[in-house]
C-alpha cells in the first residue's frame, strides 16, 4: 500500500510537513498520517529525530512514530508521525486569546501534567528534549468524556543524549541549543544542557498557557539573553499561589535545585487538576481517505476529511457484510 500526500501542513528547517493517506487495494483509506520529508542529502536531523523517536516508542504523551522510508523517485527521506488533527499547542493558546477564553488554572494544570509524563518518559529514556515549547506540542482529540484536549510532545530534531549536554556539541559553549524565548540561564552562562533544561522550558510553556503572552518583555535578542541570565521570569499577579510556586520551582536558576519532573507530579498545582479531569492512556487515532493530492486550501481539507470519513463508514459496511458472508 502506497502513501499519498495531500497537502502541506507546516515547514521547518528540516523542510516540509505533508498530510498524507494510506491506500489499499480497494482504492481506500487504511490510515493517515503526517510526513515529515527533506531532501535525502539534508536529512541527517530527520534521521536522528528517527532514530530518537524509535527508543521513545509507547508513551502516549509522545507523538506516535510510525517508520521512515527513502523514496528513490523523488530523492526524499520521509518520516511518518501520527496526525495530530488539533495542530500545535501554540495554535490551542493564540485561539483562546482571539475567542478571549482564558485556560483555568485547574485545564493549564491538566496540561502540565500530560507534558510532564512526556518529559518524564523522556528523560528515562536517556534524552533532553531541548526544544518544548508550545508549537513544538501537538493536540490531539481526548477519547474521553471530559473536554480536554491530549498533549503529545514532537519535534526532537534538537534532541541531547543526556550527559553528552555539558557543553553543545557544535557552537560555542555560552551557545544555546534551542529556541532562545524558552531556554534556561545555564545554557546561556555555561552552553550547559541537562534535564533541567527541559523543565524551564516547560515552566516557560505553562506560564505562557495561563497569560497567553512570553514570561519576557525584551527589546532584542541581547536584551533577551541579558534578562534569561540575570532576571527572573515575569510571572503576572493573578495567578493563584499554588500555580506562582509550580512556577517558581520550573524557574530555580540554579540546574541542579530544579525540580525534577518526578517531583512536579507530585506538587499540587498538578494533583488539584488531576483530582477535577480524569485521563485515560489511550493513544489518539484517526483514519481518513483520498487519493489526490497537494497543496488545498482549508475549506478543501474539509471536504477531503468529509469523503474520508464517509470511506471509512463504506468499509465497515463492507467489511460488516464479509464477516456476515463467513
Ligand atoms: N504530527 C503532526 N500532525 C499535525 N500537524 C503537525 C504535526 N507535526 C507538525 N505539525 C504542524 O506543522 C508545523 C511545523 O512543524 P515542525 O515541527 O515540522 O516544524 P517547526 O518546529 O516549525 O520547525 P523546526 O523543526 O525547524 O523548528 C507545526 O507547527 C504543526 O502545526
Amino acid at each position: 500500500m502506497a502513501w499519498k500526500k495531500l497537502y502541506i501542513l507546516g515547514a521547518g528547517s528540516y523542510g516540509k510537513i505533508y498530510y498524507a493517506v494510506k491506500i489499499d487495494s480497494y482504492g481506500l483509506c487504511a490510515s493517515v498520517a503526517a510526513v515529515k520529508c527533506a531532501d535525502i542529502r539534508r536529512s541527517i536531523s530527520l534521521q536522528l529525530e528517527a532514530q530518537i523517536l524509535t527508543t521513545l516508542k509507547g508513551c502516549p504523551y509522545v507523538v506516535q512514530f510510525f517508520g521512515a522510508n527513502v523514496n528513490i523517485d523523488d530523492g526524499t527521506y520521509n518520516l511518518f508521525l501520527e496526525y495530530a488533527c488539533g495542530g500545535s499547542l501554540h495554535d490551542l493558546i493564540i485561539n483562546s486569546k482571539k475567542g478571549m477564553i482564558k485556560m483555568s488554572e485547574l485545564e493549564v494544570g491538566f496540561y502540565a501534567y500530560q507534558l510532564l509524563k512526556g518529559i518524564q518518559h523522556v528523560h528515562k529514556k536517556g534524552w533532553i528534549h531541548c526544544d518544548i515549547k508550545p508549537a513544538n506540542i501537538l493536540v490531539f482529540d481526548n477519547a474521553s468524556e471530559c473536554n480536554m484536549h491530549k498533549l503529545k510532545l514532537a519535534d526532537f530534531g534538537l534532541s541531547l543524549k543526556v550527559g553528552n549536554g555539558m557543553r553543545h556539541p557544535t557552537r560555542t559553549p555560552s551557545s544555546n541549543r534551542g529556541t532562545l524565548l524558552y531556554a534556561p540561564p545555564e545554557s546561556l552562562t555555561y552552553g550547559f544542557h541537562g534535564k533541567a533544561y527541559d523543565i524551564w522550558s516547560l515552566g516557560c510553556t505553562v506560564a505562557e498557557m495561563m497569560t497567553g503572552t512570553h514570561v519576557w518583555i525584551y527589546h532584542d535578542a541581547t536584551d533577551l539573553q541579558c534578562k534569561i541570565r540575570n532576571e527572573n521570569p515575569v510571572i503576572p499577579s493573578n495567578v493563584s499561589e499554588i500555580a506562582r510556586d509550580f512556577l517558581y520551582k520550573c524557574f530555580i536558576k540554579d540546574p541542579r535545585r530544579r525540580w525534577t519532573s518526578k517531583q512536579l507530579l507530585k506538587h499540587p498545582f498538578i494533583q488539584q487538576a488531576l483530582c477535577n479531569y480524569s485521563m485515560p492512556e489511550t493513544q489518539g487515532q484517526t483514519t481518513r481517505v483520498n487519493s489526490f493530492c497537494c497543496q488545498i486550501s482549508v475549506p478543501e481539507k474539509d471536504f477531503i476529511n468529509s469523503l474520508v470519513e464517509t470511506s471509512l463508514r463504506i468499509r465497515n459496511k463492507i467489511a460488516k457484510a464479509f464477516i456476515g458472508c463467513c
